[in-house]
């Protein structure tokens, strides 16, 4: 039976200033994400004006989240989400001891000690964590990280987790103890769509199958996804353009979404969703199953559990449609592949790589990777989803942040101006391109994809001083890690010059874990390098050509959870051209000719039916 996670999502809190040119809405935290304002992303020292709107819209957040945390403060601090609890048996020693009781009892009761109880207790919140505060559900967990420290057990109703926000206890899970540590609860969550795919499986399974997948994105490989990301950037600028001569406003996070799908449906099986252009059946089955993976986290009773349930609810009725028709096309996609790879004369070695099909599919497929079908799909869909949210999510929420900061937008086009010019990024440019790659950092830091760990204890283990027991469900904050105030200066601030350009690009082991975007220890992210680059080329095709602000009546930007951080409304943005700049790219650098499936070889029967318009037009 899968087990939920109850608090995700609430409704928000927010308050109103109508005192502004337009009604304008503020968050409650500083930079966590509710802001609407009209700030340019563009380079340009005379507009002081918006400067100072952007100004006067931080103060007034700042006094807001003051006063907002002192109330919080004063009301952890008044016990009111604090358990008392001790052991039993210490309890009825102590209290006899105080009555007088011989020793001998005293020593007899000592026995039946729990030895542990010795070991302090971890301090203990309860909750209506919805009466705390009521958004994304990271956001509670970081005021409570705020007092009651670097783990913290946290119980509602039956159901307990510990929530882990210390550097070393997360070093001593994720890498130093990790064989003593599972998926748990998004292992069950996930088990419809990944089934045992590299992210839920554990184990056997999971070794066997990071062993296998780890070498496909070997460096020759990745550097041939440059130019995969540019001509898939390449097509989100020719939208942009359209929408930029229209005066039309454009919905960023979901371009993105179809940015990253796009890249990653190529780079991992070889198939063009071409979503930035067509709305297919196969794209919409995707967002399907998404979608519920991500209400499936957040529902307090697993109905899709419930044999009947499955069978005559019109939402999992469409769930299991498009899981099937997912399924029918990687299955036709692995069998093409097979056929190509038994009719090619490419002897296989370290850095194997088909020109024709780079993708990790054929690369598993060549190597002799000894899999069963269903196993094969589970770890392409598995890829399929940890590389399309998360790096949409990051663009996402860059493009937000740079939004509240001109000045860094200002650095990084005179960067990307400098690098690239009007040509397209290359291999060579991700060297260059320093201080886009300092926004990237910077913008994982601020917004983690996913903001959470989930891990389950498999033996008793000690965490820092306290002991725990097997079957323990465990939360490692990664927001709470990457905006503790003491680590960090201005921790909640946009600051890309955190990171010096001469020093290493950050990562959990240079940051002693305290800065984890990509995971660490063996369960890291096998796509980290991958998704640095997608992310600098996109960020850096699209400033190189086009000024981006906050559309004039953009809804709020406000954070909620899924797998990833979304916006509950999107990221509306008015899009124009730079002046300054040429606009439209030569195309000078090789184009890798990356021949993908088409959709008539894949699916020929759906393609008939008209269930799914061509995906290679
Ligand atoms: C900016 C984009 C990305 C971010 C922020 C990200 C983040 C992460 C994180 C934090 C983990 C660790 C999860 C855990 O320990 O529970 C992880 C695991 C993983 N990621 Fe990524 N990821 C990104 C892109 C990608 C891409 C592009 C791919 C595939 C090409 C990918 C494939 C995976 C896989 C397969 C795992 C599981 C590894 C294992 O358990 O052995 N990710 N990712």
């Amino acid at each position: 039976m899968a087990a939920t996670i109850p608090f995700f999502q609430a409704p928000s809190l927010s308050i109103q200033n109508t005192t502004h040119r337009t009604r304008r809405h503020f968050n409650l935290m500083p930079n966590l994400g509710t802001c609407r304002c009209s700030v340019v992303i563009r380079c340009s020292s005379s507009n002081a004006r918006e400067q100072d709107s952007v100004d006067k819209d931080k103060e007034v957040k700042t006094v807001e989240e003051d006063k907002r945390r002192a109330e919080l403060s004063a009301r952890i601090a008044s016990g009111e989400f604090t358990v008392q609890r001790s052991g039993f048996i210490s309890l009825l020693r102590n209290g006899l001891s105080k009555f007088g009781a011989p020793s001998s009892m005293l020593e007899f009761l000592s026995q039946w000690t729990d030895p542990r109880e010795d070991y302090p207790k971890i301090p203990e919140a309860k909750g209506a964590i919805r009466a705390i505060r009521s958004e994304a559900f990271f956001i509670p967990l970081y005021e409570l990280y705020l007092t009651y420290g670097g783990i913290f057990r946290l119980t509602f109703g039956p159901k307990s987790f510990l929530i882990v926000s210390d550097p070393s206890i997360a070093k001593h899970i994720l890498r130093d103890n990790s064989k003593s540590y599972s998926k748990g609860i998004l292992a069950e969550i996930l088990e419809f769509v990944m089934g045992t795919g590299l992210i839920p499986a554990d184990g056997e399974t999971w070794r066997v199958r990071r062993r296998a997948i780890v070498p496909a994105l070997h460096q020759k490989y990745v550097a041939a996804m440059i130019s995969l990301f540019g001509q898939a950037s390449d097509r989100l600028c020719q939208k942009l353009d359209e929408a930029a001569s229209n005066g039309e406003d454009v919905e960023m996070e979901s371009l993105f979404s179809r940015l990253t799908l796009d890249i990653i449906g190529k780079a991992v099986f070889n198939y063009d969703f071409n979503s930035l252009t067509n709305d297919t059946g196969i794209v919409e089955a995707v967002y399907t199953v998404l979608r519920e993976a991500e209400d499936r986290s957040v529902q307090p009773i697993p109905f899709w559990e419930i044999p009947i349930w499955k069978d005559i609810s019109p939402k999992q009725k469409k769930v299991n449609g498009s899981l099937k028709l997912i399924n029918e096309i990687l299955d036709n996609l692995i069998a093409i592949c097979k056929r190509m790879v038994e009719e090619e004369e490419l002897q296989f070695h370290e850095d194997y790589m088909n020109e024709q099909d780079p993708s990790i599919l054929h690369f598993l497929l060549a190597s002799g990777d000894d899999v069963s079908s269903k196993q094969l799909r589970d770890d392409l869909m598995t890829m399929l989803i940890a590389g399309h949210e998360t790096s949409a999510a990051v663009l996402t929420w860059t493009f937000y942040l740079l939004s509240q900061e001109p000045s860094v937008v200002c650095k990084l086009q005179h960067e990307v101006d400098s690098v690239l010019g009007d040509r397209f990024p290359t291999i060579e440019d991700m060297k260059k391109l320093k201080y886009t790659t300092r926004v990237i950092n910077e913008s994982l830091r601020l917004y983690p994809q996913p903001p959470v760990l989930i891990r389950r204890s498999l033996e008793d283990d000690i965490l820092g001083k306290y002991p725990i027991k097997r079957g323990e469900d465990i939360f490692i904050s990664i927001w709470n890690l990457h905006r503790c105030p003491k680590h960090w200066e201005d921790a909640d601030k946009f600051n890309p010059e955190r990171w010096p350009l001469d020093g290493p690009n950050p990562n959990e082991t240079n940051q002693n874990f305290s800065y984890l975007p990509f995971g660490g220890g063996p369960r890291k992210c096998v796509g980290d390098m991958f998704a640095s680059y997608e992310t600098v080329v996109a960020v850096a095709m699209l400033v190189q050509r086009f000024n981006f602000e906050m559309a004039l009546e953009a809804p709020r930007v406000e954070m909620t959870t899924g797998a990833t951080i979304h916006t509950t409304e999107g990221l509306k943005m008015r899009v124009t051209r730079r002046i300054k700049q040429p606009i439209m790219p030569e195309l000078e650098m090789p184009v890798l000719n990356v021949n993908s499936v088409g959709l008539s070889e894949v699916e020929p029967e759906l393609a008939q039916r008209g269930e799914v318009s061509a995906a290679n037009s």
